[in-house]
């Protein structure tokens, strides 16, 4: 078994975007990047600090707007109108969760498709979907930045993503499929799961259940993805693999902490530059 090490390809990439952001700066343009926080959720706190550090570090300019949880969806609306037209932000996101009196579609298809960085707007999926993509979601453009990296082959391969999120599980089945494997989308209801993803030369799990994978689950020689993060009762965080069981079976397997997440953030940067690149064209 070989570790697919996020956490360092991540810190690869970072010095990578910085010249790109240096070269751009050179044209009078630099990045910027605003993030919306509402409410206090702890996790999405942690969150949006690294966006906005990470941000820094790699000299573009970045804000995030924290605004208190009973905000009103029509103020959130008019707030994210004003930031479309704003020169200064190439990126809007807006973190996840909301709070629930606040409608997650109308303010996902607010945010102007070019500035959408997160890539949840409905046109940025849809353009995804047809094959033509603008923006796309992190963390599966993450996955395919470390499949890419570890020289995983992907053409003719059996392919199956456990998950059917928006974020994750839709949009890296397509990008699995551009790459041109034969992908299933697998979930919670499927029947006989282990008989699919013991089919899986690449098995990707976003389900969000803690260690539901285990070693009866993967075929041998597997390269396993893991998306999950769950904590248990001592705070100790998990994927959606039982990482122990599986780790002798698998050939290439993304550990958790230290996989996808620190992959996610980076390649919101990296989206963020591109939208900022494309000013030059
Ligand atoms: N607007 C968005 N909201 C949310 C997204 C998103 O991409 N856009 N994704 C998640 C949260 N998320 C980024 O926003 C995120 C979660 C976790 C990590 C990460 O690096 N995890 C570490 C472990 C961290 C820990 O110890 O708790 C790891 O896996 O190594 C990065 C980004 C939901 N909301
Ligand atoms: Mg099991």
């Amino acid at each position: 078994m070989k570790l697919i090490d996020g956490k360092a390809l991540a810190a690869k990439m970072q010095a990578e975007l910085k010249v790109r952001v240096e070269k751009l700066k050179t044209f009078g343009i630099v990045p910027g990047l605003i993030v919306i926080l509402v409410g206090e959720n702890p996790a999405s706190q942690i969150y949006v600090r690294n966006k906005e550090r990470q941000a820094t570090a790699i000299g573009m300019k970045s804000s995030v707007l924290r605004l208190p949880e009973e905000i009103e969806e029509v103020e959130l609306l008019n707030l994210i109108e004003t930031l479309n037209n704003d020169d200064t932000w190439h990126g809007i996101l807006v973190q996840l969760p909301l709070p629930a009196h606040i409608s997650e579609e109308k303010v996902l298809l607010a945010i102007t498709p070019e500035k959408d960085v997160d890539g949840f707007h409905p046109m940025n999926m849809g353009r995804l979907w047809s094959g033509n993509p603008l923006m796309i979601p992190s963390t599966p453009a993450g996955i395919m930045e470390m499949l890419r990296e570890y020289h995983v082959e992907l053409s003719g391969k059996r392919a199956v993503v456990v998950g059917r999120s928006n974020i994750v599980g839709k949009p890296m089945a397509q990008l699995l499929m551009m790459a041109d494997a034969t992908v299933t989308i697998a979930h919670s209801r499927t029947k006989n799961l282990s008989e699919l993803t013991r089919q899986a030369d690449i098995l990707v799990v976003a389900i969000g259940q803690d260690r539901f994978i285990g070693r009866n689950d993967v075929k041998e020689g597997a390269v396993v993805i893991d998306v999950g993060m769950n904590r248990d009762e001592n705070g100790k965080l998990h994927g959606d693999v039982d990482f122990e069981q599986v780790k002798d079976i698998a050939s290439l397997i993304t550990p958790v902490p230290g996989g996808v997440g620190p992959m996610t953030i980076t390649m919101l940067m990296e989206q963020t530059l591109r939208a900022a690149e494309r000013k030059l064209k």
